[in-house]
């Protein structure tokens, strides 16, 4: 079974590695969608995988260091694509979650989806 959890934050950022004339290059921001996928046996006596509540308890601590920041600073999110901050994510979460995978969302048709490194 594979649940998940929803969390939003709103961010800034600027790809550096594009072309100068790029518009991804300037400065700009999104509201960011994020969704931590959690894998595992629905527990008998629960009816549940793990309690909802614990997926966004893991979550505040990288909530707390994207929310209203310039992504660009945060160390390790200094190239912040979706992808990169996928990565970020799962590297943070993956000791304490049985993560299945990181989807993140820049605009409503844009984002990516993480499932680790085979
Ligand atoms: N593979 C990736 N491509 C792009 C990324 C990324 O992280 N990974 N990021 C961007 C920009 O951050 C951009 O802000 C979002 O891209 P895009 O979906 O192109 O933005 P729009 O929704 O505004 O695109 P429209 O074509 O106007 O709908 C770019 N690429
Ligand atoms: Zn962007």
């Amino acid at each position: 079974m594979e649940i998940f959890r929803e969390f939003t934050f709103e961010a800034a950022h600027r790809l550096p590695n594009v072309p100068e004339d790029h518009r991804c290059a300037r400065l700009h921001g999104h509201s960011f969608r994020v969704e931590l996928h959690v894998a595992g046996e629905v527990d008998p006596a629960t009816g549940w995988v793990m309690d909802f509540a614990d997926i966004k308890k893991a979550f505040a601590p990288c909530q707390e260091k994207l929310d209203h920041h310039y992504l660009n600073e945060v160390p390790g999110l200094e190239n912040p694509t979706s992808e990169n901050l996928a990565r970020w994510i799962w590297d943070r979460l993956i000791g304490s979650l049985p993560l299945s995978a990181v989807v993140v969302r820049e605009t409503c048709t844009s984002g990516c989806v993480y499932r680790g490194e085979p």
